[in-house]
């Protein structure tokens, strides 16, 4: 099977105009990669799916207990390979610190003996390299029809900061807004795997800012730091994304080129399908199952 291009490091492909940071890789399947995917997750067991009144899902390997715990289970390998490796793969390095630090050297500078492993360190680090499992543990997969979305929620302190989120299916368009300051009405946050709504209730902040992003077929987002922590973010309940362009979606120039000519042609109209994400997670509490259970912990 082909492998996509992929970027050589995850800054190249930060979407500028964002607090940090969000990433944006637009072909980060193979076509072929996402029919697999999407066959093998339409044929679970039909109880797998959760039906909420605007979306359906599925939590592998389990969803989350009340307590916002994962019971320690290793995730279906279909949903595992070869997604989690390549999310793995994506360096944190930047060109700039990298030829930094061998200028540095190349001048003949003081001499500094943690550069080198520094500079590995960098250059091998990843998203989840800093979490407490160093790679995701959970996936949430949302499927929406033409019309449904998710309202403007956080998702909360269950996770590691960083949420890795496959698109499968058809394009979508994903806002993103700052939280609001303490005296608005907050939303509560969501840790979606457990199954407690995202959709808090809030006010839609019409007028407020609001970056939108596209997110095609195929394609990966991965937001952390500040756009984890200090923003909400939500999908409009529309059958149309009206304004898929230059000037309307932050990530214009990061999408493929196809995507940009065909909305170009098209009038920045995004016809709606049904997409499926995954959303990858690193859950922070975990419980081992017992032998008694008949399945043996790590
Ligand atoms: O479908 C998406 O891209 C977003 C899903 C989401 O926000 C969530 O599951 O918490
Ligand atoms: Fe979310």
């Amino acid at each position: 099977m082909s492998t996509p291009d992929l970027p050589a490091t995850l800054p190249s492909t930060q979407i500028a105009s964002l607090p940090p940071s969000a990433y944006y890789i637009p072909s980060f399947l193979t076509p072929a990669e996402e029919t697999h995917l999407l066959e093998k997750l339409y044929s679970v067991p039909q109880p797998t799916w959760r039906h909420l009144s605007h979306r359906r899902l599925q939590a592998h390997p389990s969803p989350l207990s009340a307590s916002n715990t994962l019971l320690d289970a290793p995730l279906p390998s279909w949903l595992a390979e070869p997604i989690i490796p390549r999310l793995l793969s994506l360096t944190l390095a930047t060109p700039t610190s990298t030829s930094a630090s061998t200028a540095q050297s190349e001048s003949g500078g003081e001499s500094d003996p943690g550069a080198q492993s520094r500079e590995s360190e960098l250059t091998t680090g990843h998203v989840f390299t800093a979490s407490p499992h160093g790679r995701p543990n959970h996936v949430l997969v949302n499927e929406y029809a033409p019309g449904q979305g998710i309202m403007p929620h956080e998702d909360g302190a269950a996770y590691f900061p960083v949420v890795c989120t496959v698109s499968l299916g058809a394009g979508v368009v994903y806002n993103a807004y700052p939280k609001p300051k303490t005296g608005s009405p907050s939303p509560s946050s969501s840790s979606s795997g457990s199954g407690s709504a995202p959709e808090a209730r809030m006010s839609m902040r019409d007028g407020g800012t609001k970056w939108r992003i596209y997110q095609e077929p195929g394609s990966l987002l991965v937001t952390t730091g500040e756009m984890y922590t200090g923003c909400l973010h939500g999908i409009e309940d529309v059958v149309v994304d009206e304004d898929v362009t230059e000037d309307g979606v932050v990530n214009w120039g990061l999408l493929r080129e196809e995507t940009r000519e065909a909305m170009e042609r098209g009038g920045g109209r995004n016809e709606r399908g049904t997409r499926v994400s995954l959303t990858y997670r690193d859950v922070l509490k975990v419980k081992r199952v017992g032998r008694a259970f008949g399945v043996l912990g790590r």
